[in-house]
């Protein structure tokens, strides 16, 4: 494996003070960058009486969130929200529909920008896609009704490349060489270098691309790479195209995965050759195997998160390998084609850190269990300082099984001191500052009742942009709080992430160039604690020793896949300026916005 150091000292961070900025309303359509932290209550808009006395108080905006039109899916969010979810079912009869539904509720934490879905009988593909959440898209049975047949796959997206439109919702569909829906989740760092391939002499049919997506691209690789398997074929005497498609389709997933460059779980339905799961060499993103006996057969599901698989009947068998191909056949026969040597495998800790649920099992590790090691290794560093701690609050809700853990090794009490309001969802991928600061507002409220006169400890699972922690810490202080300190269950995020986590640039992160002390002092704590990169890959080689290396690369700044092009990375930095450029609009429910309807 190769693995490569990005540049450190580009693009430039910002100040420590330019960090502390937050956003202050000085008329309807003007904001203006502050030092401090925001105070100020969203109700009614009227001041929080606290607000005006604390010393660092500042006037913010009153009045609703006005997100980007495009991006409502994620401001609104009720639930999770984080990356990409992607499912597949194959059922010998009945419909697929209610399961995908099912399914894709269970991995809606993945993604809130748009849903899709595709089912099929093997001749009739039914599909619909559309902006919002998974029961947005399909808000009553009747829409579902026109999804028949008994196999299908679905998609919820967070877009890491492309744009949030209802365009680039996913399955993207190809209808040559073999009628072709695909959902991906990951992101790929070579996407303008195959565009190029694709639209040039490499290809047989110039293909044309409607989107910005890398996942259209991806699809198109692999069509590609079908039909020159089919030219081959067509040179072979003894080879019959008609009877081929599997073969072909399984030698596409070998050629393709030596052009592909980043992450990819992907899951196809491949007319005339059944459904089809890949997974890229490295396994950066996830994908499972799950299984359950019918009268007709074994049937099959794969997921992104083994969690989908329970409430619609199916157990876990496997991760899928990476550089595997897995088919079922569409008479429901399971093949499996190891497509690419294996790289020593580098699944995304970020993963077990935030981005996956804790009920989920990936690459045979508990969620769970990893959260709960990264509270005993921070309990084994804490008893090292001499912090004088009354008691534990998690910032909820992915740090509840570290800071449980640490205060049952530590025996210190466990208090729920933060109030989560759950109709508000993750903030730190929203899209612009001023939204990311007054939801975490709307989101969370501290207990005096918890605070009031003691000393705490903070824990969460990171710390991004610090716009959390800084307005936590912020608001524990005016409940009370006597001294504050922090512990954060994974190292300081200094690095972009290219493998689908939307961590795309180094100087929105407050751990870019400051040291941990200059940290503290920007969020505003009495003391900080991070996990150490050493401790958190022993908690996960503790828990699979067959992996040695995550990818780790927002922590490290080293990508597991090699080389990634400083172009690529400046392309994100500058798609950054362009999203913080707009303008809000006001907020509004979406209106599903759907691109293409069963
Ligand atoms: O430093 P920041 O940029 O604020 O980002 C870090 C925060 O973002 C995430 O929470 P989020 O609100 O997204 O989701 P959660 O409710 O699942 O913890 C994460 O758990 C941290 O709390
Ligand atoms: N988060 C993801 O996995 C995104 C998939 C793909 N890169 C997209 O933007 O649609
Ligand atoms: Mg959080």
């Amino acid at each position: 494996m190769s693995w490569s150091q990005t540049q450190r000292g580009a693009p430039p961070g910002l100040a420590p003070q330019d960090k502390a900025a937050s956003y202050s309303r000085i008329s309807a359509n003007r904001f203006v960058p502050v030092c401090g932290s925001l105070q100020g209550s969203l109700r009614g808009g009227s001041l929080h009486p606290a607000a005006t006395s604390h010393r660092h108080s500042t006037l913010i905006s009153l009045l609703p969130l006005q997100p980007p039109r495009k991006c409502l899916a994620r401001q609104r969010g009720s639930l999770c929200i984080r990356m990409c979810g992607i499912i597949g079912i194959y059922r010998h009869q009945g419909s697929a529909n209610a399961e995908l539904y099912e399914g894709l509720l269970m991995l809606q934490h993945r993604g809130q920008d748009s849903a899709g879905m595709v089912t099929t009988d093997w001749n009739r593909f039914c599909e619909h896609r559309a902006n919002g959440l998974v029961r947005e898209v399909w808000p009553s049975q009747s829409r579902m009704d026109k999804l028949t047949g008994s196999s299908g796959i679905g998609h919820v997206r967070y877009p890491t490349a492309g744009t949030p439109s209802a365009q680039e919702a996913q399955p993207f569909f190809v209808n040559s060489p073999l009628g072709i829906y695909l959902i991906h989740n990951g992101n790929l760092t070579n996407t303008e270098h195959l565009r190029t391939l694709l639209n040039g002499s490499h290809s047989f049919f110039n293909r044309h691309m409607r989107t910005g997506s890398d996942s259209e691209v991806l699809l198109n690789v692999l069509a590609d790479e079908i039909h020159r398997a089919h030219q081959r074929c067509l040179t072979n005497p003894t080879c019959d195209p008609r009877n081929h498609k599997l073969e072909m389709v399984l030698e596409a997933g070998t050629t393709a995965m030596k052009l592909l460059q980043g992450a990819y779980s992907c899951i196809c339905l491949v007319k005339g050759v059944g459904l089809v799961a890949f997974r890229d060499p490295f396994g950066i993103r996830p994908l499972v195997l799950g299984k359950r006996s019918s009268p007709s057969g074994t049937e099959y599901c794969v997921a992104s998160e083994d969690c989908a698989f329970g409430p619609i009947g199916f157990q876990r068998v496997r991760d899928v390998r990476p550089g595997e191909m897995l088919v079922i056949s569409e008479s429901g026969e399971l093949i499996s084609r190891q497509c690419a040597v294996p790289e020593p495998p580098a699944p995304c800790i970020f993963e077990y850190i935030y981005l996956a649920r804790p009920d989920s099992v990936l690459n045979d590790i508990s969620v769970y269990n990893f959260q709960l090691g990264l509270g005993d290794r921070l309990a084994d560093r804490l008893r090292q300082m001499d912090w004088d701690i009354d008691c534990v609050v998690p910032v909820p809700d992915g740090a509840r099984p570290t800071a449980i853990q640490i205060s049952s090794v530590l025996g210190l009490p466990y208090r729920e001191g933060l109030v989560k309001n759950r109709y508000v969802g993750r903030t730190f991928i929203m899209p612009d500052q001023r939204t990311r600061e007054l939801s975490v507002k709307r989101k969370l409220n501290a207990m005096p009742a918890v605070f009031s006169g003691r000393n705490v400890l903070l824990v969460d699972d990171s710390i991004v942009r610090g716009t959390t922690m800084r307005q936590i810490v912020d608001m524990v202080r005016r409940a009370g709080a006597k001294k504050v300190y922090l512990a954060s269950a994974s190292p300081p995020v200094r690095f972009p992430n290219v493998y689908g986590v939307d961590l795309p640039t180094r100087r929105e992160f407050v751990a870019c160039d400051l040291s941990e002390e200059q940290i503290r002092e920007v969020l505003g704590a009495d003391g900080l604690l991070y996990q150490s990169m050493s401790d958190m890959e022993t908690v996960g080689r503790a828990l699979n020793p067959s992996i040695s290396h995550f990818e780790d690369s927002c922590f490290t700044g080293r990508y597991c896949t090699g080389h990634v092009d400083p172009s690529y990375l400046a392309s994100l930095e500058a798609s950054v300026r362009v999203k913080e450029r707009r303008q809000p609009g006001p907020l509004r429910e979406p209106t599903g916005n759907a691109a293409i309807t069963a």
